[in-house]
């Protein structure tokens, strides 16, 4: 009998299982809102046109070659995309204590920091948010720590449960690590006002823990790189270490590019160069070295004022979409009279909002609308239209009425 007939059913992911749904349903007018990438107003995926020149400016440049990048990746991309999370003139960089390591986008950089630090982390505790991106708890587990939440979400308001959050905080062992989504939370759209986080920060540092900040949307969420950078950069100020992740699939809409980076800043330079060989002998055997056109397309556009000017108006461009979709979905459901408070669809921030819809109401949209959502009732914005969002306005009513 055939060994792959062991094969155990896969865990239910909340984005995946409802791609598949989506796929297979017939209907000519169904609508997928579960997806995290960016929609036109057209509902077409988008190429930015400053990612169009600099891939025809490296395609022209031939005396570019396909060698092996180093280890931890093009160097030119790693000196800007540490640049662009921690600001021109940060003190950790100017003191060489700070590592970056190009990774296979977001989801690489969190693999390869959880991996460094399951070797060498004392406390192998990690906490994530309740709720968090589906895709966190298995990464932080396959790496071999163990995964334990804080409150994060508060179902009634909403928002965010600010007490619980730095009560659990304040209980975990010194030394655990604690992921922070740096802005636009997924999946609830709630982020922590700059009040809080200072708060958060304190907490983070007189227990000792240790930052592992998620920053999958920078420029995405406000429109500003800065103002969605500024949470990272108020931790690194006060001199203490933390891990960042970065990812250039949403803001440059480089999601198929793999490409990202695993920021490590450390106490001292001494400290910064042995982290940086541990990473590397996480990076060799898992996929020797990463690969080079999308580091090459960010580089080229991180490195030319005049297509960093173009980047910020084009990425502003998406995130001011996206804030306009809150507005029209918030504003049709006031309409139609739905019952209840729906300020949070323009309270909430970044591509997604937690509609507060149950997972049974999720289905009866699904299988009555053919409006597709994560079962959490996670919505990306982005994938509405002006179009559409009467649909959505139409469905919600109908099942909360
Ligand atoms: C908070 C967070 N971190 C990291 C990533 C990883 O992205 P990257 O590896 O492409 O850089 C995502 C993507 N989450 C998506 C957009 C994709 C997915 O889960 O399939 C989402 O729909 O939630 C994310 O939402």
């Amino acid at each position: 009998n055939s060994i792959l007939s062991i094969v155990l059913p896969a865990p239910k992911d909340p984005v995946l299982s409802v791609i598949f749904a989506y796929r297979d349903d017939p209907s000519p007018v169904k609508l997928n809102l579960s997806a995290g990438t960016y929609r036109t107003e057209e509902g077409k995926p988008l190429v930015l046109d400053v990612v169009r020149r600099a891939e025809q400016q490296l395609a022209n440049d031939l005396s570019r070659d396909k060698e092996y990048l180093p280890l931890n990746g093009l160097p030119e991309f790693n000196k800007l995309s540490t640049k662009l999370i921690l600001g021109d003139d940060s003190p950790a960089v100017k003191e060489n204590r700070v590592v970056t390591i190009q990774c296979l986008s977001g989801t690489g950089s969190l693999r390869v920091g959880a991996e460094f630090l399951a070797t060498h982390n004392k406390e192998r505790v990690i906490f994530v948010p309740d709720p968090t991106w589906g895709n966190h708890p298995r990464i932080f587990a396959l790496a071999g720590l163990s995964v334990e939440y804080f409150r994060y979400y508060d179902p009634k308001s909403r928002g965010l449960d600010f007490n619980g959050m730095l009560e659990d905080l304040g209980a975990a062992p010194p030394g655990a690590i604690v992921v922070l989504q740096a802005c636009g939370h997924n999946p609830t759209g709630v982020d922590p006002t700059f009040e809080q986080w200072e708060q958060i920060r304190q907490v983070v540092r007189s227990k000792s823990l240790l930052p592992f900040f998620d920053s999958a949307y920078q420029g995405f969420a406000s429109g500003s790189l800065d103002s969605d950078a500024q949470v990272v950069r108020m931790f690194v100020a006060d001199g203490g270490e933390c891990l960042i992740a970065q990812s250039y699939a949403k803001n440059m809409g480089l999601y198929g590019e793999r490409i990202g980076a695993l920021t490590i800043v450390c106490t001292s330079e001494d400290v910064a160069k042995k982290v940086e060989d541990q990473v590397l002998l996480v990076v060799r055997p898992m996929y020797l070295t990463p690969p080079i056109h999308g580091a090459s397309i960010v580089a080229t556009i991180l490195k030319n004022s005049d297509m960093y000017n173009d980047w910020t108006i084009e990425l502003k461009g998406m995130a001011d979409r996206i804030i306009s979709m809150r507005q029209q979905l918030y504003e049709a459901i006031q309409a139609r009279g739905t019952p209840g408070d729906w300020s949070h669809i323009i309270k909430h921030i970044g591509m997604f909002t937690f509609t507060g819809l149950s997972e049974e109401q999720v289905h009866l949209i699904a299988k009555e609308y053919h409006i597709y959502m994560t079962y959490d009732g996670r919505i990306s914005m982005a994938s509405l239209s002006s179009k559409t969002v009467p649909q959505l306005a139409d469905a919600i009513h109908a099942v909360v009425t």
